[in-house]
């Protein structure tokens, strides 16, 4: 038992509970992906409405990993879920994109694969916002302290989400959160990866570690290194955690 822990769930639970009423909301939707962000937040939701809330397995080329782990997630949260593969409407999607740009002029393949990566994030936000709208739920968003200070989320794909329950939260205690929580083991211990493509972890990508990013947020002294990799990548988002600018007249 891990006591303060607990409490903060318990308060989160109600917490989402006030949000959904204040909104005259019926429920809420989170995207399972496999991973322990959005298992946590799978967990919190059924617990706030336990006959009012739904995970969405969306696989776009993704590995079975995804779906088999997505689909434990739900399962030892006894919570709804549905699969839907939008893997075929991506490729189109890229392919006429791809087609079009090539036609104006030559484009590099890193800025292919960011742009076919981050279509992923925004068709699934897409879905799970038809489901909200349809249902009269809130779209519920997974980014922990660490994703929201780093930036580290797609614009209006992952970040595009109505409430973050776990945003106030470090890397490592959404571990904690997802041991009290009863997450599966196999989900605890996979590596952090956004899953945009083949063998993506954070933690290559960003060239930090979670550690070093919960380290720095808790105030902690740490190399000058990883201190400039997180606030360069603060900085260059600042973007993704304000409303879009407006001319002054
Ligand atoms: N200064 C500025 N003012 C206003 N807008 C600005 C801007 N700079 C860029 N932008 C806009 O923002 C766009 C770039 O932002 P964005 O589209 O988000 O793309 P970007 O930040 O380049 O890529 C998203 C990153 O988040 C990672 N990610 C995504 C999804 C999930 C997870 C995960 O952990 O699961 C991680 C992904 O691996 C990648 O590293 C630009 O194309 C431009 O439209
Ligand atoms: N295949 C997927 N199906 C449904 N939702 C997804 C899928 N992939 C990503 N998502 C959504 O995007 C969110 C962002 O992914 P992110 O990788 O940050 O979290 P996570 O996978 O839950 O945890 P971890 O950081 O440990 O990988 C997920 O939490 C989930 O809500
Ligand atoms: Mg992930």
């Amino acid at each position: 038992m891990d006591q303060f822990n607990d409490i903060r769930i318990a308060k989160t639970i109600e917490w989402l509970k006030d949000q959904v009423n204040g909104a005259g909301a019926k429920g809420l939707v989170v995207g399972i992906s496999g991973g322990i962000d959005s298992a946590v937040v799978a967990n919190l939701i059924k617990r706030a409405h336990p006959n009012n809330s739904i995970g969405l397995i969306l696989p776009i080329s993704s590995q079975q990993k995804d779906v088999v782990d997505g689909t434990a997630v739900a399962e030892a949260a006894s919570l709804q879920y549905q699969i839907i593969d939008f893997s075929e409407i991506h490729r189109t999607m890229i392919n006429k994109v791809t087609h079009v740009l090539q036609e104006t002029g030559p484009i590099t393949t890193h800025f292919l694969k960011i742009s076919d990566a981050n279509l992923r994030a925004r068709l699934r936000m897409s879905t799970i916002y038809a489901v909200a709208n349809a249902m009269n739920y809130l779209v519920v968003g997974t980014d922990n302290a660490a994703e929201v200070y780093t930036g580290y989320f797609t614009k209006y794909g992952d970040g595009g989400v109505d409430l973050l329950p776990i945003a106030g939260l470090l890397k490592s205690e959404v571990y904690h959160w997802a041991e009290e929580l009863g997450v599966p083991k196999q989900i605890i211990e996979r590596a952090p990866s956004a899953g945009l493509w083949e063998g993506q972890t954070d933690e290559d990508e960003m060239g930090v570690t979670y550690e070093m990013i919960d380290q720095f947020l808790a105030g902690k002294v740490i190399p000058e290194k990883e201190k400039m990799i997180i606030q360069s990548m603060h900085d260059k988002t600042r973007h993704k955690r304000q409303m879009p600018p407006i001319p002054e007249w």
